[in-house]
């Protein structure tokens, strides 16, 4: 339960294009809707996904925000059908990949899921890229093998594997090497290069800066960012609010399992509606370096109404019920019975 980290952040970072490229009438790529996934333990229940309702377009990158534990990885899992056997899923998850047929990815059948989602219109950057990687093939045969069973033929995918690498910031040699002779950093930019080599309309990226230095952070936020400015997608996940503020068109941030404000990038950084977004940004280095005070719930134990109630300085006795997600000043949503004036009509 450690709190959301930006130390890498240099003040003053690059702003993003703040404005949603999400054309009105343009079909959304995947709706998410009340998404809830539970884990059975022993003797508790883990709430790690909580009615969760998102909508991605075509050409938009979202960053998922919020401190660790509180369910990002575990939604990425979930629309991927690669949780565990302890956990249900229930709730929709509407894939519309371009020229194919609509998926719902919640009931989707493992063989479909297998067959035309994971890697193909989903792509994954898992957070322990080294855990994930095959050790007993190279980084080029990995990318090989997965750019040939994505219609590279034998004689233009090593090429092809040199261009995705270079792409991601790896040399050719650095290729020739098995996953145990990566550095973290290495692992992570193969992991990158391996979800992106079949072009997906969506990618999900789980933490794809994690071990790299400050420019190799810039350059592939920025891959991130071209990918969504050519049409694709992503859903980024990330600690780091200055990578979010830096690409992010909407981000959405997490406590507790819900999603407790969601809304274009550059009016979530100026005028925060939830007190928790408020906080979060308080903490960053160029802002008042102040750490949101308290930790988060146990997610076996929640409270019935507003999960952020007993660290925030907003509460009153109305905190006790559930807060409903509600409207804010121009486009977004936030959770909250207290929202902030500036960035919220309620
Ligand atoms: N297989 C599982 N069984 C039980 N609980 C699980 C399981 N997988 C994840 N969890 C719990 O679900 C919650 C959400 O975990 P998740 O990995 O999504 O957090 P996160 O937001 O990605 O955190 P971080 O930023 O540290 O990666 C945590 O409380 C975690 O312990
Ligand atoms: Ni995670």
């Amino acid at each position: 339960m450690t709190a959301i980290r930006d130390t890498a952040a240099p003040a003053g970072v690059a702003s993003g294009t703040g404005v949603p490229r999400t054309g009105a009438g343009e079909p959304a790529l995947l709706e998410v809707d009340g998404l809830t996934v539970r884990f059975r333990l022993r003797d508790a229940v883990v709430h790690a996904v909580t009615d969760l309702s998102l909508t991605v377009h075509p050409g938009e990158l979202l960053a998922v925000v919020g401190e660790s534990g509180c369910g990002k990885s575990v939604l990425a899992h979930a629309l991927l059908g690669l949780l565990p056997g302890n956990a249900t899923v229930t709730g929709r998850a509407r894939l519309s990949p371009p020229g194919g047929d609509p998926v719902d990815l919640v009931d989707c059948s493992e063989r479909r899921l297998a067959r035309t989602v994971r890697g193909r219109a989903v792509g994954l950057v898992p957070q322990s890229p080294a855990t994930a990687l095959t050790p007993v093939r190279t980084g080029r045969q990995l990318l090989v093998e997965t750019l040939r069973a994505h219609g590279h033929t034998r004689r233009d995918a090593p090429a092809a594997a040199d261009r995705v690498a270079a792409d991601v910031g790896l040399r050719p040699d650095d290729l020739d090497r098995y996953p145990h002779e990566l550095s973290g950093g290495m692992a992570q930019r193969l992991a990158t290069a391996l979800a992106l080599a079949p072009d997906p309309p969506l990618l999900l990226a789980d933490e794809p800066t994690t071990g790299l230095d400050r420019p190799l952070v810039d350059h592939t936020l920025d891959l991130l960012r071209r990918r969504c400015d050519t049409g694709a997608a992503v859903l980024l996940i990330t600690h780091d609010l200055a990578a979010a503020r830096r690409v992010a068109d909407t981000v959405a941030v997490m406590y507790a399992s819900r999603i407790v404000e969601h809304r274009p990038t550059e009016a979530l950084f100026a005028t925060p509606a939830h007190p928790y977004t408020a906080g979060l940004l308080d903490a960053l280095p160029d802002r008042a370096f102040r750490p949101v005070p308290g930790h988060p719930p146990m997610l076996t134990d929640l409270p019935a109404g507003c999960a952020f109630a007993p660290r925030c300085g907003h509460a009153t006795a109305t905190c006790a019920t559930p807060p409903a997600t509600g409207p804010v000043t121009g486009p977004g949503r936030v959770a909250c019975h207290h929202p902030l004036p500036a960035g919220a009509t309620a």
